[in-house]
């Protein structure tokens, strides 16, 4: 089996500041990947490079959703292309339609990926009616196994905080994809928000069978879930392993000055 996404060298330069440097970095089918590092340190420009919102410098990245060997390099694709070839992701920061349902919100998920796309959606003709009856199941379908079904007339503005997060996802899973990059998904949440994340990022990975790539700064969380871990640091590899291998590598203790490590700050 061949990893499902691989990147080599990769490198980005805004001006003189190098924010990726040199990175390699792959994930294998059914992986759930944590990629940490000190504030500033690359992490989002990595998703952003991987997404198509930025092209990198100097590298590539590769899929194979299928980890048979037919990969496909998608540094040049636009967002809405890497979306359609299967990588979905959430933002830092919600991104939501906050005067949209959360079933509204979702189906924007599911256009993004159909033939009419989300135009075809607003000006429907007969031909987008019978599509727009399946996106309102498949919608539904994807909120109840996300365990939002309860809200699914509800503004999204009016969920709770955790509630919110959740409907990111659901929204990325709305796109079908092989990969979830999930930028922070815990940031805000509360212990217990937390460990339902925890316990729903599980599920997406044992019951649909998606591969995840977290960046995340709770790090019980990403001790709890990954099995291998990322450590970058002014944007170099600086570890990379295990959470065994993590906790104990003394340069990522350094880079972190011996602070966030801690699974109990
Ligand atoms: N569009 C941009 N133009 C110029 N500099 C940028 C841009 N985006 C990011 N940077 C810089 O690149 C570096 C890496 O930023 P990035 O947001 O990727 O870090 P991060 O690891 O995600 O940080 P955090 O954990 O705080 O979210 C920072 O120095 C940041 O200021």
């Amino acid at each position: 089996m061949k990893p499902i996404l691989e990147v080599k060298n990769m490198t980005m330069d805004f001006g003189g500041l190098r924010a990726i440097d040199n990175l390699d970095l792959f994930i294998d089918k059914g992986e759930i990947v944590a990629l940490i590092g000190p504030n500033g340190a690359g992490k989002t420009t990595f998703f952003n490079c991987i997404t198509g919102i930025y092209t990198p410098t100097s590298g590539d990245v590769f899929i194979d959703p299928d980890g048979d060997g037919k990969k496909e390099r998608i540094n040049n694709l636009k967002p809405n292309l890497v979306t359609r070839r299967g990588l979905a992701r959430t933002f830092q920061n919600i991104r939501l339609f906050s005067s949209m349902t959360v079933l509204e919100n979702v189906m924007i998920g599911c256009h993004a990926v159909t033939k009419a796309g989300i135009l075809g959606a607003i000006f429907r003709g007969p031909s987008t009616k019978a599509e727009e009856n399946l996106i309102v199941e498949k919608s539904y379908n994807i909120l109840e196994k996300i365990g939002l079904a309860k809200y699914v007339n509800e503004l999204a503005v009016n969920l709770p905080y955790g509630a919110q997060r959740r409907l990111e996802i659901a929204r990325a899973m709305a796109t079908e994809p092989f990969l979830l990059l999930l930028d922070e998904p815990a940031a805000g949440m509360n212990p217990q928000e937390t460990l339902e994340l925890d316990a729903l990022i599980m599920k997406l990975r044992d019951n649909e069978g998606i591969s995840i790539l977290l960046i995340e700064h709770d790090m019980k969380l990403v001790m709890s879930l990954s099995e291998r871990i990322y450590v970058v640091d002014y944007g170099k590899k600086i570890g990379e392993g295990t959470p065994e291998d993590i906790r104990s590598n003394p340069v990522v203790i350094k880079a972190y000055l011996g602070e966030e490590i801690e699974e109990d700050a």
